[in-house]
């Protein structure tokens, strides 16, 4: 059994309050007994404007926010995913990469991942249109599978939008991957919609735990997020959810030998024709 954490926040404009709110929770879930705790999306930064984060945007390997990421892990012997960090693009200054990082009990850095998919939609909110365009400020990353070794086994990272993907998680499993982490800042509306069906239809047919920390309630740009951060088992089983629309941690013990038992006995991963 290896206890993990999926951290709830509500982002706001404030650089230093919302790193502080991070290390709160996380603290809260080591001082439990959590071996890995996961950050949602723009976990550091939610500005008024979509361009307001490029203003943070770190190289890769620096800066404070990876400096904090990497202390915080280190000083509570906790692995760490970090939702996403704004990482520049090399001469491009108007976009940054939306980077998952992970860091070990160390401090070091284990994996990054930058979210593939980008929410470029307009969500129909009945009397308006509410516009997104993520593309405008973000870097796509590049096409990849990335397995993070991690205390709590192999973690299969992705980023919010990336849950319509289903061909994403396929590769993450047949690399290994036991646990699914999808960070994530979802819209109320799509969320309240999509938001539990899609974690629980991801962790059922890859046979997976799932990890999603949300960002919750109002931010700063006036849009509201989902929130309930949730972690799920290969059965597809809701573990432990977090109803409060407010930050906190929610805890789930992993029983890595269930979910063998789990693949063992319905072997629909092997079952595979295409
Ligand atoms: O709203 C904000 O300012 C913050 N949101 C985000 O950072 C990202 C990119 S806009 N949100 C998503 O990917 C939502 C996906 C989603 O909601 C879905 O797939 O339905």
């Amino acid at each position: 059994m290896t206890l993990v954490a999926a951290i709830q926040l509500n982002t706001g404009a404030d650089l230093d309050a919302n790193l502080q709110a991070s290390r709160t929770l996380v603290a809260e879930a080591a001082q439990a007994g959590a071996k890995l705790a996961a950050l949602p999306e723009n976990f550091a930064f939610m500005g008024r404007k979509d361009p307001d984060k490029l203003a943070l945007a770190e190289p890769e390997g620096s800066g404070p926010i990876q400096q904090f990421l990497s202390d915080l892990a280190r000083e509570y012997a906790i692995d760490l995913i970090a939702g996403t960090v704004p990482v520049a693009v090399p001469g491009d200054p108007g976009r940054v990469y939306p980077a998952c990082l992970v860091y070990g009990a160390s401090g070091a850095r284990l994996a990054r991942y930058d979210k593939i998919h980008l929410f470029d939609v307009d969500v129909d909110r009945g009397d308006h249109i509410e516009r997104y365009r993520e593309s405008a400020t973000i870097a796509y990353g590049e096409p990849a599978y990335v397995v993070a070794p991690t205390q709590a086994g192999a973690v299969g990272l992705s980023v919010c939008y990336d849950i319509r993907f289903p061909e994403l998680y396929r590769g993450l499993v047949q690399r290994g991957a036991e646990l699914l982490c999808i960070p994530a800042a979802f819209t109320d509306r799509t969320g309240e919609a999509h938001w539990e069906i899609l974690l629980r239809a991801r962790a059922v047919e890859n046979q997976c735990f799932v990890i999603a920390p949300g960002q919750c309630g109002t931010h700063a740009s006036g849009r509201k997020t989902w929130g309930h951060t949730m972690i799920v088992d290969a059965w597809g089983q809701v573990l432990a959810e977090r109803a409060e629309d407010t930050p906190g941690v929610v805890l789930a013990d992993l029983d890595f030998e269930r979910l063998r038992s789990v693949r063992e006995s319905l072997p629909s991963l092997k079952h595979r024709r295409l």
